[in-house]
């Protein structure tokens, strides 16, 4: 009998903690994964073509719960004692919480109706943010206080307008998703934002933090990249720095390479459309992701991904140098290693 241990070595920053126990008993090789139920969740998938193959893999969460209904290929389920009982031992790691911050989602706005009340400098952000996201925006502000932006959307019928102060039968319209509000009146922005409560209708209201449902951040874009800074209301312009310094690390065309990530990731789909293709599919894709560079992405042309669909049969993935020089896809199966060694 041979004991190995073996941990993650390629990407330390997503493996760390992830132990992998490998034990070869009469010719056949066991192993057992030890980590935290996100982290068991990935090694069932990167060990997931390994273990159709060469080893019998039984994962535990660190509560002792079985893992086998997470794991995609159904993985043998066993009790907690025998992870305990594993030589090497292991330390779940469990995320520490840390509370006081803002649940950060990408919100679907597409086509829903949005209100926003007032129309100055304020007004103008949050409706280019709305636009941006393709909401159906309707502006509520009387006319001398409109901002050149806001009148350039009323203008250009980006927007529906109407030339008033607000009304508490605005809110009437049952198919209001959000209310802004940026208006120069404290006194409207408390009415506004009680009538929204009363509605639970989801409300923002620029100069009041504790009246709002959710606050804006300080966005980047490109294309299909969106990067929000929060401060949770501490510093606000911190967080445009905060963002114009991330943007600049970036290379110029990344939202173009996430495009073509997107286009790869849709020939894929096309190329192993069955559900049972899912975790070789995701591990691939992965495998892809974490091989390649930003850089690499970012001067793939449709050609290059052709040529890379190819090796996903095998489960192999070339270098975009390979890609380029013609590299074949080899004919062998994929060992599953996914960069640490089991000793199989
Ligand atoms: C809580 C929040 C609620 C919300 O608006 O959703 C809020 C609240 C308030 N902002 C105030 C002031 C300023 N806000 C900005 C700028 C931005 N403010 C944004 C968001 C947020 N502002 C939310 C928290 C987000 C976070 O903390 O991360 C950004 C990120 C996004 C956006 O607005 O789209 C955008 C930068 C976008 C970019 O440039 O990239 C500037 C700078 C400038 O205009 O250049 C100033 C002047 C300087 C200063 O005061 O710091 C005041 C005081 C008003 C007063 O004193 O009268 C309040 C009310 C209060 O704090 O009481
Ligand atoms: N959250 C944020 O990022 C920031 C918030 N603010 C706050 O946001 C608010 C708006 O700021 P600005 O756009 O610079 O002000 P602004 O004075 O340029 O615009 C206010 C707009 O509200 C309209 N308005 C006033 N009362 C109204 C009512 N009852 N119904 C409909 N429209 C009404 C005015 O006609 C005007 O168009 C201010 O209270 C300000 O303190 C200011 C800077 C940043």
């Amino acid at each position: 009998m041979r004991l190995q241990h073996a941990s993650a070595s390629k990407a330390p920053d997503r493996w760390t903690g992830l132990a992998v126990y490998g034990m070869q008993a009469a010719g056949r090789w066991q192993g057992c994964v030890a980590g935290d139920r996100r982290r068991l969740r990935q090694a069932c998938l990167i060990d997931a073509a390994t273990a159709a193959t060469k080893m019998s893999l039984t994962a535990f969460s660190s509560s002792g719960t079985s893992m086998s209904s997470k794991c995609p290929l159904g993985f043998k389920a066993d009790r907690k004692s025998d992870v305990e009982g594993c030589p090497l031992g292991f330390e779940p790691e469990i995320p520490e919480v840390q509370g006081g911050g803002s649940l950060i989602l990408a919100w679907q706005v597409k086509g829903r109706k949005v209100l926003v009340v007032g129309g100055g400098e304020v007004a103008a952000g949050r409706i280019l943010n709305l636009l941006n996201a393709d909401a159906k925006v309707t502006v509520i502000s009387p006319r001398e206080g409109l901002n050149r932006e806001v009148e350039y959307r009323i203008e250009h019928n980006q927007v529906e307008y109407f030339d008033r102060v607000f009304e508490p039968s605005d809110l009437d319209d049952p198919a209001i998703t959000m209310v802004l509000t940026a208006v120069d009146d404290p006194a409207a922005s408390s009415q506004i934002y009680q009538l929204c409560h009363e509605k639970h209708i989801p409300a923002n209201i620029a100069d009041v933090p504790p009246e709002c449902d959710f606050y804006f951040g300080s966005v980047h874009r490109d294309g299909p990249l969106q990067i929000m800074v929060s401060t949770n209301g501490k510093g606000p312009r911190l967080a445009a720095m905060v963002r114009k310094r991330i943007a600049e690390q970036l290379p110029d065309n990344v939202g173009d390479a996430i495009k073509k990530v997107g286009q790869l990731r849709m020939r894929l789909r096309k190329v192993a459309p069955d559900i049972e293709q899912g975790p070789k599919r995701m591990l691939w894709m992965s495998r892809v992701c974490e091989a390649w560079t930003l850089e690499d992405f970012c001067a793939m042309d449709e050609a290059d991904m052709d040529s890379l669909l190819d090796f996903y049969d095998s489960g192999g993935v070339p270098s975009l140098g390979q890609l380029q020089q013609g590299d074949e896809p080899h004919t062998t199966a994929f060992d599953g290693s996914f960069g640490f060694h089991c000793g199989i």
